[in-house]
């Protein structure tokens, strides 16, 4: 919780700040700023969890509201020192339309940003995505690449166009005048497939291994590698980019950092298997059971059920042509820029981030 020995007189906002990642800012944030006089929580759902932190030294304001409507964001961030927007719409599997995808993503950026210029605030963070860089439309490996790698990005889905359009924003917005006439200094974090505490997948496919008697169906070869970052660092690297980005905004402004930590290079189901694991779960097969062809064409299924279906109900699968490009193709990051800019070390080890991982998924066994 907050030193009381520091003065507290920062206002923070952070947008999102209910879902899988802003819980984690939010919690992050109260355990280590000691300089946070007031955290205000934006999000259009607000979590009933909320109220436990309206006791501490911290003034916690929870306010609901659409990143959508200009006028409540504006509201929002006037009189805040710092904004992280990790607000977005996370939709692979076709459950929002294109245009609802854009107008969160992008549009509710840039009202983000705009709130920034009008009220006077200086300091922005957005949550992008290692998706604004790849895996692209043709399937192109990212091997252990850093910020500076060349890669073809190019994509189709509106989730990583949405992601791709928010963060250029974020960067263009970088040096504009605020109101004041002091300099707005914004920069990009791109989490790779954060895990952790909260996350809905990992539970969805427990309770797929557990509907069938504990196993689950290797469908991706092991040697494609998917880059995952636990979410405790996530949540850690901006809290850090926040507190250091007034002093070193001429390095850090403008700028975007992949989020990294150890958890170890594995494929997709691998990775996802040193959780589920230890929970009784086992991955059958050593090389898919289905040969590749015929998952690509069940995912082309899929999606064209989902449009003969559209009038009647929602069917979103996992599977579907984009995540499975996406699962299928190799994509890790190596890099160093968080620590060589402002000394970005991961909180916790992989050891720590497994155990919590797996506590987080045994406790949430009964909640199917
Ligand atoms: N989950 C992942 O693996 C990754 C996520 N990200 C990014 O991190 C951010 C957070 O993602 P998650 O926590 O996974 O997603 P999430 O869906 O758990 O959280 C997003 C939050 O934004 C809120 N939100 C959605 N639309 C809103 C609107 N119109 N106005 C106000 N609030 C709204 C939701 O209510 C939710 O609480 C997103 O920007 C996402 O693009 C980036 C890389 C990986
Ligand atoms: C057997 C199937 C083919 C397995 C399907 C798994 C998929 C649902 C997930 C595989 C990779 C995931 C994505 C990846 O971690 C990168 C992401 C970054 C984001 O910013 C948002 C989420 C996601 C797109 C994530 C979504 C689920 C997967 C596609």
């Amino acid at each position: 919780m907050a030193n009381s020995a520091q003065t507290q007189e920062l206002v923070y906002l952070v947008t999102g700040g209910c879902g899988f990642l802003g819980e984690h800012v939010v919690r992050m944030l109260l355990q280590r700023e000691p300089r946070l006089r007031e955290l205000r929580i934006f999000d259009l759902h607000l979590g009933p969890w909320l109220e436990e932190l309206k006791t501490g030294p911290v003034q916690v304001t929870a306010i609901q509201g659409d990143v959508t409507q200009a006028h409540e964001v504006a509201a929002a961030v006037a009189g805040a020192h710092v904004v992280i927007h990790t607000a977005g719409l996370v939709d692979v599997f076709g459950k929002t339309s294109p245009e609802t995808i854009h107008e969160v993503n992008v549009q509710g950026t840039q009202n983000v940003i705009e709130a920034c210029v009008q009220t006077g605030t200086r300091f922005l963070i957005y949550t992008s995505s290692m998706e604004v860089v790849g895996p692209n439309i043709k399937g192109q490996p990212f091997y252990r690449g850093n910020e500076n790698t060349p890669y073809e990005a190019v994509h189709r889905h509106p989730y990583p166009c949405s992601k791709a359009l928010a963060e250029r924003l974020v960067l263009e917005a970088n040096g504009r005048e605020v109101l004041g006439g002091l300099p707005l200094v914004t920069c990009a974090l791109r989490p790779t497939g954060i895990y952790g505490e909260g996350h809905q997948i990992m539970k969805d496919f427990y309770h797929q291994g557990l509907r069938l008697g504990g196993r689950l169906f290797r469908a991706i070869p092991a040697s494609v590698e998917h880059g995952r970052v636990y979410v405790g660092n996530v949540a850690w690297m901006h809290v850090l980019v926040a507190r250091e980005l007034e002093h070193r905004a001429a390095l850090m402004g403008g700028q975007v950092y992949f989020c990294y930590d150890n958890s170890p290079y594995k494929s997709y189901e691998d990775f996802n298997m040193e959780f589920l694991g230890p929970c009784g779960l086992q991955l059958v097969g050593t090389r898919p059971l289905m040969p590749y062809w015929l998952l690509v064409l069940l995912a082309a299924l899929n999606t064209l059920l989902q449009w003969l279906l559209r009038p009647l109900l929602l069917y979103a699968p996992l599977l579907n042509p984009y995540t499975l490009a996406v699962a299928n193709t190799t994509f890790t990051v190596s890099t160093d820029k968080a620590r060589r800019h402002f000394g970005y070390e991961p909180l916790f080890s992989w050891e720590e981030s497994r155990t919590r991982t797996i506590r987080w998924v045994q406790t949430a066994e009964g909640s199917a």
